[in-house]
């Protein structure tokens, strides 16, 4: 039986880091990934910068057929996308989206979907009324490794699971890397550790306890350090404990200090996945994995004496990685699927509002209209 191949036409909403490193996977031949089921077409670019910034970015990307937009009106309104990839920073996602979703396009929004929970719940309320697709970009969901971890745990490898340990922290001195505009420590575009990189140590805790364990939603505790110049969070703990089975999770943040100090994952693993049976160990950075081991618990009569060392599985990736969900996005398309089962809206959702409790626990607000559901 010959597949036939679904085309994804895209719309690139914003210019900045991101979207280049997105519109660089999309042109990925999918084959070189296996994919022969799906393919990518970026069919029109926007930025609210200028016509020229656009521009820029078609050309950098060799996309000279590609539509460009001075506006994002323009781009929710143009009729040759199927879906708007949403990378502006974490301010503008939920107006963009709603800009998006309203006009009846499809979206794909960069990571936290929004700011808070009510924010996210509008967003998905809006996407289902109007019936059109809605997928948070946590690109790591999509990993073959994470499938192949979560197809470990399912199993019953691991017996019963009953600790996740994340840690997704860069070592770098704030002051001189991020002064104070920048988006990771800005207050002004919803910036500081927790959101941005805190939501990847909640992924892992997520995948493994809430998905994998049944939807339950956990109890939350948290610590978080300020960053002074800013009042953005620079370290946050949080510890999560799921009421049915009482198994934690431990989701590390941190700009301070790293996950991984020689960038050589010589202190690795940063993600563990503690059961009864054993335990399954990822290498960093928390967002993009590509080796993890599983290593059983020593047998009744066993000992450790003379047993070889535990071989790493190595998932290498053929790009950065972003060009999985995108295939995801593109096969729910194709289905007529409003959202993904893999990262759905209610999860979403879940750690928008795991993520609220930790900022009301450590009295983080940002400003008003960036928490409002006005946009
Ligand atoms: N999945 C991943 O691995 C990563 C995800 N991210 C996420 O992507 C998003 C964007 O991050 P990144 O690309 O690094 O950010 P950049 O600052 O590099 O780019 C953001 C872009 O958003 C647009 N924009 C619109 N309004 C504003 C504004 N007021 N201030 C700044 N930019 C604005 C601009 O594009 P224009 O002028 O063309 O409209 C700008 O270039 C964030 O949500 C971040 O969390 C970031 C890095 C990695
Ligand atoms: O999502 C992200 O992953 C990579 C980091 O460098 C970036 O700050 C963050 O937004």
């Amino acid at each position: 039986m010959t597949i036939q191949t679904f085309t994804v036409r895209w719309g690139i909403l914003a210019t900045g880091g991101i979207a280049s490193l997105f519109t660089k996977d999309l042109l990925v031949p999918p084959s070189s990934r296996n994919v022969t089921d799906i393919q990518h077409t970026v069919t029109a670019i926007a930025s609210s910068s200028s016509l020229e910034r656009a521009k820029a970015f078609a050309d950098a990307h060799n996309l000279p057929s590609a539509t460009l937009h001075d506006s994002y009106e323009a781009l929710a309104a143009d009729p040759n996308v199927d879906i708007v990839y949403v990378a502006t920073p974490h301010s503008h996602h939920f107006r963009n989206a709603m800009l998006c979703l309203q006009a009846g396009k499809a979206v794909l929004c960069e990571k936290p979907i929004t700011v808070n929970a009510r924010q996210a719940q509008i967003l998905a309320d809006t996407a289902k009324q109007n019936g059109v697709f809605l997928m948070e970009a946590v690109w790591t969901r999509f990993f073959p490794l994470t499938k192949a971890v979560g197809q470990i745990v399912s199993s019953g490898q691991l017996g019963s699971v009953h600790r996740v340990l994340a840690d997704m922290s860069f070592g770098e001195e704030i002051e001189t890397k991020w002064g104070t505009e920048h988006r990771l420590v800005n207050l002004d575009l919803a910036g500081g550790v927790l959101l941005d990189l805190g939501i990847y140590s909640l992924t892992w805790v997520f995948e493994i306890l809430y998905r994998l364990g049944g939807d339950e939603y956990p109890k939350v505790m948290s610590t978080m350090t300020k960053y002074a110049p800013t009042g953005s969070d620079e370290t946050t703990s949080v510890l999560l404990r799921f009421p049915r089975s009482g198994a934690q999770g431990i989701a590390l943040s941190g700009l301070r200090v790293s996950s991984d100090p020689d960038g050589m994952n010589s202190a690795r693993p940063a993600i563990r996945i503690q059961g009864t049976k054993g335990e399954i160990q990822i290498d960093g950075p928390c967002y993009r994995p590509t080796a993890y081991r599983l290593i059983p618990k020593l047998q009744e009569g066993e000992t450790a004496a003379g047993k070889k060392p535990i071989q790493d599985v190595e998932m290498p990736i053929p790009g950065h990685g972003m060009f999985w969900e995108a295939d995801e996005c593109g096969r729910c398309l194709r289905d007529g699927k409003l959202e993904s089962e893999i990262m759905s809206l209610q999860e979403s959702i879940a750690i928008m509002r795991v993520m609220d409790e930790v900022r009301e626990q450590n009295d983080f607000v940002y400003p008003a209209e960036l928490e409002s559901t006005d946009y």
